[in-house]
Parts: C-alpha cells; sequence; structure tokens
C-alpha cells in the first residue's frame, strides 16, 4: 500500500489543511498519516484563533510515524512559526526523508496570517532547500523573494530565483493573477506551463492544499515530479469543478474523486 504523510494544520471546516490533505489521499488511494503542527478554529468565512502545538509534540508525531511505517511522500503545509520550521527540517534530514512537496502556507484566503512573518527568512534558508517541490502561490513567492510577479515572464524568473534556493522543482501558481490561471513548473532547466481555463466559482477554500497533497499522492505512488504535476493538476480541476457551495464564504473543493 502506498502512503502519504502530511505535515499541516488544522481546519476545523474541514476544507483547508490536514482534513483537505487527508480526503485528497484517500481520493487517490493513498493511505494517508498526518503530524498536527497547529489547530485553527476556522470556516469558509476566516481564521477565529491558532493554537501552535509545542514543537516536542510534532517531533513526537513525525518520530512515531516515521521510525514504524515507510512514508512514500511527505507534504508539508501551515507550520506557523520559525521554531516549528526547524523542528520539521531537523526531523525530516535525521530520517533522510525523501519525496517532500512544500506548500509555503503563509496567509489563508480569508486573509489571516498562518506563519510568523519574521518566520520566511527561516523558510527560505531552511526548508526550501531541502523540498523536492515547492508550490508557492504569488504573494507566498513574493514574500520569499521580496518582489512583485505580475505576468507570466515574471513568474518564469521567479521560478529561476526560486530554484537558486536549492529545491529539486518550483511549481509557481498562478491562480491569483487576472484571467485564465497558468502554473509554471521549473526544474533548473526547463519550464512547463499548465494552463487551465478558469472555473468561475468562489469555491477555493483549500485549492493549494489540495493540489500539494495530490501531488505527494502521486509521488508516493511512484510517477515522476512532471507526471505528478499534470495528474495533480487534473485533480484539482475536477476538485474546483465540482466544488462545494457550503457555508457563506468560499466554499471547500470536492474529494469524491469516483462520483465526479
Ligand atoms: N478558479 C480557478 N479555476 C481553475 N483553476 C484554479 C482556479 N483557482 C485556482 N486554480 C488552480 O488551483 C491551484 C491552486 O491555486 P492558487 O489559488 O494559485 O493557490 P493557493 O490556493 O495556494 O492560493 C493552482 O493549480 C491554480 O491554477
Ligand atoms: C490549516 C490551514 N492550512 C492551510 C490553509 C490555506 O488554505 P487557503 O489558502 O485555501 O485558505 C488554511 N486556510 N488553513
Amino acid at each position: 500500500m502506498e502512503t502519504a504523510l502530511t505535515i499541516a494544520g488544522s481546519d476545523s471546516s474541514g476544507g483547508a489543511g490536514i482534513q483537505a490533505d487527508l480526503k485528497t489521499f484517500s481520493a487517490l488511494k493513498v493511505y494517508g498519516m498526518s503530524v498536527i503542527t497547529a489547530v485553527t478554529a476556522q470556516n469558509t468565512t476566516g481564521v477565529r484563533s491558532i493554537a501552535t502545538i509545542p514543537t516536542n509534540i510534532i517531533q513526537d508525531q513525525m518520530e512515531a510515524v516515521l521510525e514504524d511505517i515507510p512514508v512514500g511522500a511527505v507534504k508539508i503545509g501551515m507550520l506557523s512559526s520559525s521554531h516549528v520550521i526547524k523542528t520539521v527540517v531537523s526531523t525530516l534530514v535525521n530520517v533522510k526523508a525523501t519525496n517532500i512537496v512544500l506548500d509555503p502556507v503563509m496567509v489563508s484566503k480569508s486573509g489571516h496570517h498562518l506563519l510568523e512573518y519574521e518566520a520566511v527568512q527561516t523558510l527560505k534558508e531552511d526548508l526550501i532547500p531541502i523540498a523536492t517541490i515547492v508550490t508557492p502561490n504569488l504573494p507566498e513567492a513574493e514574500a520569499i523573494l521580496g518582489r512583485k510577479i505580475l505576468c507570466e515572464e515574471d513568474m518564469k524568473e521567479a521560478c529561476q530565483q526560486l530554484n537558486e534556493l536549492g529545491p529539486k522543482y518550483v511549481l509557481l501558481k498562478g491562480g491569483h493573477l487576472e484571467g485564465d490561471p497558468v502554473d509554471v513548473l521549473y526544474d533548473g532547466t526547463e519550464f512547463h506551463h499548465f494552463y487551465q481555463e478558469r472555473i468561475l466559482t468562489k469555491n477555493t477554500h483549500g485549492t493549494g492544499c489540495t493540489l500539494s497533497s495530490a501531488i505527494a499522492a502521486h509521488l508516493a505512488k511512484g510517477n515522476s515530479v512532471v507526471d505528478s504535476v499534470h495528474l495533480a493538476k487534473e485533480y484539482i480541476t475536477g476538485a474546483i469543478q465540482h466544488s462545494i457551495s457550503i457555508g457563506q464564504g468560499h466554499g471547500p473543493t470536492h474529494h469524491f474523486h469516483q462520483l465526479w
């Protein structure tokens, strides 16, 4: 059985974070496991409060899983602080984890900060270099690089600058630009562009979480990074197309893959 581990925050409304990741793993028939880094009280309209889990408990959760069960891929989402990032990095390096998909979560769709501002430097120096693939959206890439990204040409340059930080692949997501979204994948030499007609919906809560965990699930099944991104794009597109209109704000993506 293929396995994947998510290291991320809990979203009480089930649309993003750990809950989106586990639903994605299940829909793609991969056995899912989780390390919870923070508990958020949130719904489709916003985040009310956040409790970060103590780092010794985060480390214990990681070691409990990694010392016992072979992990095919690791997806990393919300990490809250510099201390949490350092704990996660040292534990992953100790066990020589591979297939690391890093979604550098910073701000929720509803505008709430999920990562301390000062932690961006630690993310850049310690975590991005060990990632197999890092999947920032445009505001996250702008925060990491300290520059504006306004068009597809800027996206290609940003991919090159992010690649210099050390990850094997960069997938820069273009959902936040106007018009049809384009995502750009860069492996240090070649670019792949993923064009997709914009689906007209406000239900985009958890799209980044869903995409990164779908990439992890496909890596766990033994696919190459490029194939995993292709397959994950198919999955997220279906999940947005069939997204669920619940709640007053941004509704969640749909994970009952076999029902689409
Ligand atoms: N309205 C949409 N229609 C089709 N694809 C979308 C839409 N919004 C986002 N996507 C895709 O969903 C993924 C995550 O999107 P994005 O909004 O850029 O990141 P995040 O959720 O991290 O903010 C990307 O592959 C993006 O192209
Ligand atoms: C626990 C947690 N992790 C990640 C996100 C980002 O998802 P989104 O950008 O769709 O708000 C979130 N809202 N909550």
